[in-house]
């Protein structure tokens, strides 16, 4: 149960401005999807919410300035699953999991009997546990990118960061992991701030969308009203139809140009 106020943040690389002003409240439980083209910042977007950026602007957490906490608050209160992690080659899945209960682990560092029931259950709700002693490397990537989310959820943090967390997963485990981040929302109250590139998906989630272009925020509001034809064709430069599924929410369509079909 969090709340999540970004107020005026700008962030970037060497003094180079790549996100600008950006301001957006999610209350508890909620959930905001960034969305936006290759480039515009919204990778960057999420490493300045955690403040693994040059930012200026406020972040807060439950009325709390991130930049403020401890980095063992800091991890309690946010949960990170970036795009491309550095994966430690040596570690089992579980292992690695169990690194996303070090907020919680008490002055030894050691982990409690709860601490390995959060991370079986975990990997249960991630249809990872077949896999529980294998070495990362010999994961396939998609089992990979469900082990980085399964630390994060492990973390157990009020907010969850997750940078395109269905990268390399079939339509399948792409759901499953949407539905399972959704229950925790309904369940738990967890806060869910998330980039994702596939539009359709995105606007099944997310209760607001954030579309980013050049850094600066572009469109804001529910999917209905970001994911129309107009705007996504502005900003992605991309012909787009919006269809309306069985249950009325958009479904984005790239259109192929027109133009001779290769026939067999
Ligand atoms: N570590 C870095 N050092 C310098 N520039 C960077 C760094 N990381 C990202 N950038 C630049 O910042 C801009 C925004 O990148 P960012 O990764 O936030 O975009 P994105 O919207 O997440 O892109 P994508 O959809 O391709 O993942 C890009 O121009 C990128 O080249």
């Amino acid at each position: 149960m969090s709340t999540v106020e970004i107020d005026g943040l700008s962030a970037g690389y060497r003094g180079r401005t790549v996100v600008s002003e950006v301001s957006a409240g999610i209350g508890s439980g909620g959930w905001l999807g960034v969305i936006g083209p290759n480039g515009s910042g919204k990778s960057t977007l999420l490493k300045a919410v955690l403040g693994l950026v040059e930012h200026t602007g406020r972040v807060l957490v439950d009325g709390r300035a991130v930049s403020g906490l401890r980095h063992r608050d800091r991890a309690r209160a946010l949960g990170y699953a970036p795009q491309l992690p550095q994966l430690p080659v040596g570690l089992t899945v579980t292992d690695y999991v169990l690194l996303g209960r070090s907020p919680h682990t008490g002055l030894l560092g050691r982990e409690t009997g709860a601490d390995l029931d959060v991370v079986a259950e975990v990997l249960d709700r991630l249809d990872l546990t077949r896999m529980a002693d294998r070495k990362l490397p010999t994961l396939s990537g998609g089992e990979r990118q469900r082990a980085v989310l399964a630390r994060a959820l492990a973390q157990r943090a009020g907010v969850l960061l997750l940078d395109e967390p269905t990268t390399g997963l079939d339509v399948g485990h792409a759901q499953e992991l949407l539905d399972l981040v959704d229950r925790l929302r309904h369940e738990r109250g967890t806060t869910v701030v998330s980039t994702l590139h596939d539009l359709t998906v995105a606007g099944q989630y997310a209760e607001r969308l954030l579309l980013l272009n050049g850094g600066v925020v572009t469109a804001e509001g529910t999917p209905e009203e970001v994911l129309t034809a107009d705007t996504l064709e502005k900003h992605y430069t991309a012909r787009i139809s919006v269809l309306s599924a069985p249950d009325g929410s958009p479904v984005v369509a790239p259109v192929r140009a027109a133009g001779p079909r290769q026939e067999s």
